[in-house]
């Protein structure tokens, strides 16, 4: 049966990264068996600016008949003045609450061909593979109430609301549980148990599924240590599980072990293991429309749609080994480029990847 895969591409280098997947999905189709229809969809500024909605009622309707989606990035500063309900921010948020995408899974992986492209020394980095499992539709970013206010005393305040309940808290655990078992058996539940309520319940209810997952060992960590740690001897983790904040803000670091934010993935996946994917990063306005993004980790995303929600494993490790024989050739966007190296651009970055899929 033929899979049907919707696009979203965005805001800012979203349009760009996206095509160079869409290259790449084309390539599957053609060559290598991929039965899937593509469609395409508004998500974001794009969809404020056609239909007046960041997340029109026509894209969720078909998010919803998608087996799979694939998003670019979202926002930018033509529209950071709007309305809140209007910010394109809001429409992803929306997209990833109305789906219930509630576990959001962030490998970071070092390329060997990049070692010297990380933040870190080569020592430090070399072989790692660790997977941030962040919870996706809950936390400060949904927490009611929200809002703007005038305070008593004329002064104005901003406010959010940081919020956990025991079930959710349980769901994002036993996805972590079960990937930590899949994987090296280590998890590190990130929190701040100390000053937080619900970080202490968090780590209350990590504690309490732990026994029900016995060939996993389970840590705890402060949320600022973890940050230090992350930077000081990322291999110590194999699995992190956080909330929604500390992981937004965990994953960021880790890109830059991996040498860009650009190289980073993820999945955020329902109780079904139906899918929305896309890379870590943002919309990046300040080099988009300059053929300067670096595509891999929207090319990296489609191979996670391919294997977690069509099942595709071999097409997904088809297009992870075409990354990194593009790597070996030494083939570099700027992000990842060292001092002196020369760079390729966004699409000739895809058409390498395209060529490289039928090498590997
Ligand atoms: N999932 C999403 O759609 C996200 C959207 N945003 C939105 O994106 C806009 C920009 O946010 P920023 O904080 O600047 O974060 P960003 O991730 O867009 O950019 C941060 C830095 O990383 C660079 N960068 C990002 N992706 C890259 C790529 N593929 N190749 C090379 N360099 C890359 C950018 O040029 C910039 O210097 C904002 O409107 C923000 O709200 C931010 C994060 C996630
Ligand atoms: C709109 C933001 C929550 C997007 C973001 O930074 C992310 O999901 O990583
Ligand atoms: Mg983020």
């Amino acid at each position: 049966m033929s899979h049907r895969i919707l696009i979203l591409p965005g805001d800012g280098i979203g349009p760009e990264i996206v095509a160079e997947a869409e290259k790449v999905v084309t390539a599957l189709q053609a060559d290598f068996g991929l039965d899937a229809e593509v469609e395409h969809a508004r998500l974001g500024g794009q969809a404020v600016d056609a239909e007046g909605a960041p997340l029109p009622e026509s894209t969720l309707a078909r998010a919803r008949e998608a087996d799979a989606i694939l998003l670019g990035a979202v926002g930018g500063p033509k529209w950071e003045a709007i309305d809140r309900p209007l910010r394109p921010e809001r429409g992803l948020l929306a997209i990833r609450a109305e789906l219930g995408l509630f576990a959001n899974l962030r490998p970071a992986l070092l390329f060997p061909e990049l070692a010297g492209a990380s933040a870190l020394r080569p020592e430090v980095v070399a072989g790692l593979d660790m997977l941030i499992v962040r919870e996706l539709t809950g936390g400060i970013y949904f927490g009611e109430p929200r809002g703007l206010r005038i305070r008593e005393d004329g002064v104005r305040e901003g406010f959010n609301t940081l919020r956990y309940g025991e079930d959710e808290i349980e769901r994002i655990g036993r996805a972590a549980f079960t990937a930590a078992q899949r994987r090296n058996g280590r998890l590190c539940s990130v929190d701040k148990a100390n000053v937080l309520e619900s970080s202490e319940l968090w780590r209350e209810v990590m504690e309490r599924l732990a026994p029900e997952y016995p060939d996993v060992s389970l840590s705890h960590m402060y949320v600022d240590n973890a940050a230090m740690q992350l930077v000081r001897a990322p291999k110590q983790f194999d699995v992190i599980v956080t909330g929604n904040l500390f992981g937004d803000i965990l994953s960021d670091c880790a890109a830059m072990l991996t040498g860009s934010i650009g190289m980073l993935p993820s999945a955020s996946l329902d109780e079904t293991g139906k899918g929305l994917y896309e890379p870590v990063h943002g919309s990046a306005p300040d080099i988009a429309g300059r053929d300067a993004a670096n595509p891999l980790a929207t090319i990296l995303s489609l191979a996670m749609l391919l294997r977690y929600s069509l099942d595709e494993g071999a097409l997904a490790d088809r297009v992870e080994a075409a990354v990194g024989r593009v790597l070996g050739q030494g083939l570099r966007t700027p992000d990842i480029a060292g001092e002196g190296e020369p760079v390729v651009g966004t699409t000739a970055m895809g058409d390498a990847v395209v060529a490289a899929l039928g090498a590997v």
